[in-house]
């Protein structure tokens, strides 16, 4: 064979990179915005805005130096990504879902996952899901997460006075804990099954969904990661342990959880046979309920396979966001003795129309305890400001599909530093990809004033101006996203905290041990023993027990 035939298509190749990697990033309408410069050809400025160690400055120093639309260098010089700053921006991205995506690399590797379910279904498909997925989540139906929260939070009030034995305090890993209570809640609400955890780590499925996302979640070889997203028959051709480790859990996950909507289906039909209709309250039967609607034409309804990716997908986003909010706010309390011990005031305020031995509540009771807890303006304070100062998600991804206009409410600034304070819009051309701090907003002092680094509860009885005027999903923060994307589990979360608050602060009293922790992006903002990452997730706090004088 001539070598022309050989040398073409490799030519070719290498001028189609040349041209991506050295031309044409300098004809990127987006260069002409301003940006942190890099150090080196091939430096990139991911760290500088994902990591929560140091996000809070970087971004107060981008802002004073170059306004609140910055551009920022991804993987290499031919990826130049946008970072906003800017909440008008930031609400135009995340309300024009048919423009802005999610990047297909995150898509795939979540779908590789957990399947195609509503964190990662992008269009029409999205659309469908979500709006059978709507109605689990109203008030109504969330009546019944109340009981379990409660019953959830007293095995772990239990386990932790067994761990506590007859020593007047112990060192306890809250998070560890924590993270197991979350996965029986939504196990329990999301498709009627005690996984159990809390007193032991044993069951198949719970083993089968943790090891699964401690691989989404794992350090393991990013090079491997980013190779099987961009090339997916490797892991065919050549599996590694990851790979087989996931599939392993697929199966597990297909044989036990694809049983249970079978079983589901199967009561729901009889129910409507009998006329005696079947009255599940969990997420499962609610959402097949909801599919089976007859508001819903039939090209609306989604498949027993969809249904499976949903229940996947509320495991992977409703279990570990809710318990990290949780082991972030006993870390603040503990940081913060007065604030804890003004909330116990408060939550035992409302205690003594309870009886005392809280496993003797009847469901009834459970449930006017949960309207007392939402009556009370101090746990909300707390349960917000501790969301607005360490949100579980720092920071989301969007990708342009189309250019775009993109409105602002600040001055853009250009690259040669000077400002139009007239023009209030840019320029993003198509495959931008676009970083969403949801932390940069909930830290930004321009809203909240020049304490909105400090854990301060008393904040919200006097918000300030800025903060009010963007509601968002919740409260003035962005913690829950905004727009059609935002969270659905937003209701679910803030019953399950605030039981759960209730539970421990009236049993359990919390301090910081000598150990420094420290946060960690991995996926979610994480706690870690401060130098030592490698020991993974954890953070202990002194816990000893309360009693009422
Ligand atoms: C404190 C707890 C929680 C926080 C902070 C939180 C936060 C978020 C955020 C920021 C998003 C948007 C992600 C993005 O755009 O990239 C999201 C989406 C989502 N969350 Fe939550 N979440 C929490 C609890 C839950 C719970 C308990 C559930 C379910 C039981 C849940 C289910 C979902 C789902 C299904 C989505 C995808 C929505 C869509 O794309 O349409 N979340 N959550």
């Amino acid at each position: 064979m001539p070598l022309i035939y050989i040398l073409s298509p490799l030519v070719a190749f290498l001028l189609y990179i040349l041209y991506h990697v050295l031309v044409a990033p300098r004809f990127n309408v987006l260069r002409t915005l301003p940006g942190p410069p890099v150090q080196k050809w091939f430096g990139n400025h991911l760290q500088h805005v994902l990591n929560p160690i140091v996000t809070p400055k970087v971004h107060e120093i981008f802002v004073q130096r170059y306004g609140r639309t910055v551009r920022i260098r991804g993987l290499g010089p031919w990826d130049e990504r946008l970072l906003t700053l800017d909440p008008v921006s930031f609400t135009h991205i995340v309300k024009n879902t048919a423009i802005y995506e999610k990047p297909w690399q995150s898509r795939r590797l979540i779908t590789s996952l957990i399947g195609c379910g509503m964190l990662s279904a992008e269009g029409q498909v999205h659309k469908r899901q979500r709006r059978v997925a709507l109605p689990a989540f109203s008030a109504q139906n969330m009546r019944s997460l109340v009981d379990i929260s409660f019953k959830k939070g007293i095995q772990l009030r239990d386990a932790w006075v067994d761990v506590l034995g007859s020593t007047t305090s112990a060192r306890i890993d809250v998070c560890q804990f924590l993270s197991r209570t979350t996965f029986d809640v939504i196990g329990l609400a999301g498709f009627d099954y005690n996984f159990n955890s809390i007193r032991d780590e044993t069951n198949e499925l719970f083993i089968a969904y943790k090891d699964m996302f401690e691989v989404a979640i794992s350090q393991g070889s990013m090079f491997r990661t980013l190779l099987s997203i961009y090339l997916p028959t490797i892991n065919q051709l050549f599996p590694d342990n990851t790979v087989r480790t996931v599939q392993r859990c697929k199966e597990v996950i297909h044989r036990v959880a694809g049983r249970l909507i079978q079983e589901k289906k199967e009561k729901i039909s009889e129910g409507e046979k009998s006329g005696d209709p079947y009255d599940g309250k969990d997420l499962l039967t609610l959402l097949l309920k909801s599919n089976a609607s007859a508001d819903l034409l039939p090209e609306q309804r989604i498949s027993d396979d969809d249904i499976l990716n949903n229940i996947n997908t509320f495991m992977f986003a409703g279990s570990d966001t809710s318990s990290l909010s949780m082991t972030w706010t006993l870390f603040l309390l503990a940081q913060h003795p007065n604030i804890q011990d003004r909330l116990r005031t408060e939550l035992l305020s409302i205690a003594d129309k309870f009886p005392r031995d809280l496993s003797e509540l009847t469901e009834d009771q459970v449930q006017s305890l949960h309207t007392a807890l939402s009556g009370l303006p101090f746990l909300h304070n707390v349960t917000r400001e501790s969301l607005r100062l360490i949100p579980p998600l720092h920071s989301t991804l969007r990708v342009a599909t189309q250019d775009d206009e993109v409105p602002t409410m600040y001055p853009v600034h250009r690259r040669d530093g000077t400002v139009d304070g007239t023009k209030r819009s840019f320029t993003v051309p198509r495959g931008t990809f676009v970083h969403l701090s949801v932390e940069a907003f909930n830290l930004d002092k321009a809203v909240w004033g020049e304490d909105a680094w400090d854990f301060n509860p008393d904040r919200w009885d006097n918000l300030p101006e800025a903060a009010q005027q963007h509601p968002w999903h919740f409260s003035s923060i962005l913690t829950f996203s905004a727009g059609p994307r935002a969270c659905p589990g937003l209701r679910f979360a803030l019953i399950e905290m605030k039981t759960l608050y209730y539970i421990l602060l009236t049993n359990f009293v919390f301090k910081e041990t000598e150990d420094k922790i420290t946060k960690h992006n991995v996926v979610l903002t994480r706690p870690y023993l401060s130098g030592k990452f490698k020991d993974g997730t954890q953070c202990p706090l002194l816990v000893s027990r309360f009693t009422p004088t």
